[in-house]
């Protein structure tokens, strides 16, 4: 059973925000009593703290623990390639999941190092969705299939879930999302990508605006049957299902946040128990962030996907839930306060 067992329309599941647990005041504020009792100068752990704060709220504990994380990586393929949107090839994706799973990529290593356990799930590659320029990416069946995948995949015991995606030509699909939800110039979502000149940057931005005026119709869930994509969609089903099951999700870059605004643009409370691990270089993921009016973790020019920044800022929850839960208090240590 998953959050999204019992829904047969995209329309119903604006309304799962209702039923949706929220943070647990209570755990928050006996946490945050405690790192103000920790040996240190009140706030000197910073963001650290907040973050600790943060996963005590969610995991519903004033002692969280960030043992069994999980790593999920979709990926899907898309149409919108046949307008020359991508530098590389499409099959890379599929060659990129035989590598993810012979563990040769950034992600596998990212893992390793942050001590996530990854998973990488492929949708359908060998079928592309709609090019979205010329129509819609998904049917209602599509969409909803890929999102009960991404609920699916979730690990009920999870302490922490990494979102991650890969998807040649998704950078294409991220700004058009991006736009569908927060409207703008495509110029100002539209990036390099995995390194498009600057016709094909112009290129995206053509594709960007012809799918947004074909689309221009589309809200909340819609945006992701629109414009989206199988790995944006069980993106979305993954931090729904986490959230039922109080998992504190980290998103990644600008492909992986961009896949999460049509729940954004459906009920803004559907993220609530979303970090962001980092900024990607591509220039729309900050514009997005202050759109969600999120605070990324990590700011490290990266623009690889795949989770890596997630996973990396994986490490920086480890720190802060370390000293949370390992350092001493003034009491026990015997060191004077203020
Ligand atoms: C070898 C390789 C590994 C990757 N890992 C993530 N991406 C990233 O690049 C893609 C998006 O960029 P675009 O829209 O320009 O195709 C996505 O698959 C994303 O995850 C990769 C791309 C490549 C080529
Ligand atoms: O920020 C991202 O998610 C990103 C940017 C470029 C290429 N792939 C992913």
């Amino acid at each position: 059973m998953t959050i999204l067992s019992d829904v047969s329309l995209l329309g119903e599941v604006a309304g799962l925000a209702r039923s949706m647990p929220v943070t647990d005041a209570a755990a928050a504020e006996a946490a945050r009593a405690r790192q103000n009792n920790l040996t240190k100068p009140p706030g000197a752990l910073g963001r650290l703290e907040e973050l600790a704060i943060f996963m005590a709220g969610w995991q519903g504990t004033d002692r969280p623990d960030i043992a069994g994380a999980q790593a999920l990586v979709f990926a899907g393929n898309h149409g919108v390639c046949a307008q020359g949107v991508n530098p590389f090839p499409q099959d890379v994706t599929a060659q990129m999941v035989a590598n993810f799973e012979q563990g040769g990529a950034a992600i596998n290593q990212l893992c390793r190092a942050n001590g996530a356990n990854l998973s990488v799930i492929a949708l359908e590659l060998d079928r592309p969705t709609g090019d979205i320029s010329a129509g819609a990416a998904m049917s209602e069946a599509e969409t909803l299939d890929a999102l009960r995948r991404g609920a699916a995949a979730v690990d009920p015991g999870a302490s922490v879930l990494i979102l991650g995606e890969m998807g040649i030509g998704n950078s294409t699909i991220a700004a058009a999302m991006a736009k569908g939800a927060f409207g703008g110039d495509a110029a100002h979502w539209v990036g390099k990508g995995t390194g498009s000149d600057d016709a094909g940057v112009a290129r995206k931005i053509d594709v960007v605006t012809r799918a947004c005026v074909r689309h221009a119709e589309a809200r909340g869930l819609e945006i992701l049957a629109r414009l989206g994509g199988r790995e944006q969609a069980a993106i979305c089903g993954a931090v729904l299902e986490a959230r039922a099951r109080r998992i504190p999700v980290i998103l990644d870059g600008f492909i992986c946040t961009a896949a999460t605004a049509p729940l954004f643009a459906a009920d803004r409370r559907f993220l609530d128990h979303c970090l962001v691990g980092h900024v990607s270089r591509e220039p729309g993921h900050a514009r997005l962030l202050s759109e969600l009016g999120m605070r990324p973790i990590l700011s490290l020019d990266m623009a690889l996907g795949e989770g890596s920044g997630a996973a990396i800022a994986l490490g920086v929850l480890r720190a802060a839930l370390a000293c949370h839960n390992g350092m001493a208090t003034f009491a026990e240590a015997g060191v004077s306060g203020q």
